[in-house]
């Protein structure tokens, strides 16, 4: 099936960005395009520096302890122990998981997984962070932790973006790409809500 046919965007230093677009619109499908793990059928993604990616579905091993989890992905990424560790201790102290470091990851919470998921998307500190439904399952102090730590990272120049869904984020988000019938909009000067946002809640809109 053909999800996305025109796709034209720029993620750039220190902006955050938004993906919004209504259920099944294609906005993981983009995602994963721009990240690399699916393939375009046509088109260029040009990728500069190192990327950090949060899929929607946690990509974790269920037998690891999350102290173990770390040192995987870091060592894949390169990463010295003491730079895994520095890491772990920031990320766990900052999104309060501090006491589940030897748990393994399906003694977690689904919350508490997702936690994992967006640290080890993270820890490398990458040039481009890619997070498709970062805060699913965060409560509220957690969710206001997450977007903390990305607005710290955008200042200090990291392109982060996001696929979004609550309408009151908009105002936090630099720029904001709409997926709609298989293109892509840039819709962030539009006034209010994008018809996206207002479908996802069951209204009518103009279309
Ligand atoms: N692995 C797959 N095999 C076949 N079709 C798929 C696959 N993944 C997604 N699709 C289809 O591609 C379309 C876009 O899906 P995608 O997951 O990109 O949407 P989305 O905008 O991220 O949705 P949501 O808001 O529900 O997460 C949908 O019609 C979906 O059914």
């Amino acid at each position: 099936m053909t999800v996305l046919t025109d796709a034209d965007l720029e993620i750039r230093r220190g902006e955050i960005v938004g993906i919004v677009g209504a259920n099944g619109s294609g906005k993981s499908t983009l995602m994963n395009i721009l990240v690399g793990v699916l393939e375009q059928d046509s088109g260029t993604v040009e990728r500069t520096g190192t990327v950090g990616w949060c899929p929607q579905e946690p990509l974790l091993y269920d037998r690891l302890t999350v102290g173990e989890t770390f040192r995987l992905f870091g060592s894949g990424y390169g990463m010295t122990a003491e730079e895994i560790d520095e890491a772990k201790h920031h990320l766990a102290s900052k999104l309060d998981f501090e006491q589940y470091l030897d748990y393994r990851i399906d003694q977690l919470s689904g919350g508490n997984r997702q936690k994992i998921n967006l640290s080890i998307a993270l820890m490398h500190d990458p040039d481009v962070l890619m997070l498709d439904e970062p805060y699913t399952g965060f409560d509220w102090e957690t969710y206001l932790t997450f977007w903390d730590l990305a607005e710290e990272l955008a200042a200090d120049g990291t392109a982060v973006t996001m696929i979004s869904h609550l309408i009151e984020e908009q105002s936090r988000l630099d720029r904001i790409y709409e997926v709609r019938d298989g293109q892509v909009y840039d819709v962030t000067d539009q006034e209010g809500e994008t018809d996206a946002t207002a479908s996802e809640r069951g209204e009518e809109t103009d279309e």
